[in-house]
């Protein structure tokens, strides 16, 4: 049995990743942290999952808390995550993460705190969306250059990060494919006489508004046709049902960066 420590613990997927840890056959809580001066800190982390008693009361001490876990799961923000990592790291455990917003730069230095660790990190961890990748690439490389990609996201009016991370992958997979850099064709903005628009970008939207839990489309725009590829989420349970399944995957890696296609076999 696994004994997995969540971070972020009161926040939107902090109690859905608790319930998925308990739900999964092979894990089980070991600890919930939040930040100091949370005023959570105290309660009991299922009762504040909606899950029942677990007798495990939020903690603002990473590092005692470690102590008897295995796995740390972290879906808070890059910041925090990598404040979290240095802990996990100097405990010799693994961590599966989900906050998204990564800057190139803290990506790299999240590969070199772990690096002798190992740890999956994906800005998805739902089935579908992963599926989603490995359609776009296909989609993409069958279109090839005569379709405009225009990406959009919409998510919930106290997200933080903008574009999703799962809105980013999309344009990575779909500009790789393409034969094409991310960084150089990604346009965030139009605005005024912007001018047409070039062949080569790949067009960014983000909405956001009340309680939308995630939605992403990728268009493939072309002269007199149109292909749509969207994935909608319903609820937040299915991403975390893919760290659940991340922590019970990385239980026999010792080091690595991973991420959800290779816990899924997609790649
Ligand atoms: N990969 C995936 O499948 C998914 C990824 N995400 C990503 O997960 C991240 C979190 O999203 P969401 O749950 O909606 O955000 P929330 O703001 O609801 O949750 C984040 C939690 O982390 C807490 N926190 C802040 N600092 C610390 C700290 N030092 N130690 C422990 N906890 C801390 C926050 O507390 P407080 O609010 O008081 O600051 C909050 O409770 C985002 O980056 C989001 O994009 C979301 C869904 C799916
Ligand atoms: O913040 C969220 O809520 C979500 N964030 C992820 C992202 O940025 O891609 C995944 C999901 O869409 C929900």
């Amino acid at each position: 049995m696994l004994s997995i420590a969540v971070t972020g613990a009161a926040g939107r997927m902090g109690g859905r990743l608790i319930a998925a840890v308990q739900e999964s056959t092979g894990l089980r809580l070991g600890a919930a942290i939040e930040r100091p001066g949370h005023p959570a800190l105290g309660q009991d982390a299922g009762t504040l999952a909606g899950c029942g008693p677990l007798h495990i009361p939020l903690t603002d001490d990473l590092a005692a808390a470690l102590r008897h876990c295995d796995i740390l799961i972290d879906f808070t923000f890059p910041a925090v995550t990598l404040e979290n990592a240095r802990v996990c790291a100097a405990a010799g455990k693994k961590m599966v993460i989900g906050s998204t917003g990564f800057s190139p730069a803290q990506r790299d230095e999240l590969a070199t705190i772990m690096r002798d660790s190992a740890l999956v990190l994906a800005p998805n961890m739902s089935v579908g969306v992963n599926a989603c990748f490995k359609l776009l690439k296909e989609a993409a490389a069958i279109l090839g250059n005569g379709f405009d990609v225009e990406i959009v996201e919409l998510h919930h009016n106290k997200k933080k990060d903008a574009p999703s991370g799962t809105a980013v992958r999309m344009g990575e997979v779909v500009a790789e494919a393409l034969g094409r850099d991310y960084n150089q064709v990604a346009n965030y903005h139009r605005e005024g006489l912007c001018g047409e628009r070039s062949h080569e970008e790949i067009g960014m939207q983000t909405v956001r508004g009340g309680d939308i839990v995630g939605e992403h489309t990728v268009y493939f725009i072309g002269m007199g046709e149109r292909i749509e590829i969207s994935h909608r989420a319903m609820s937040r349970d299915m991403f975390a049902r893919g760290a659940a399944r991340a922590c019970l995957w990385l239980s026999d890696k010792e080091r690595g960066f991973y991420d959800m296609q290779d816990v899924l076999g997609l790649r």
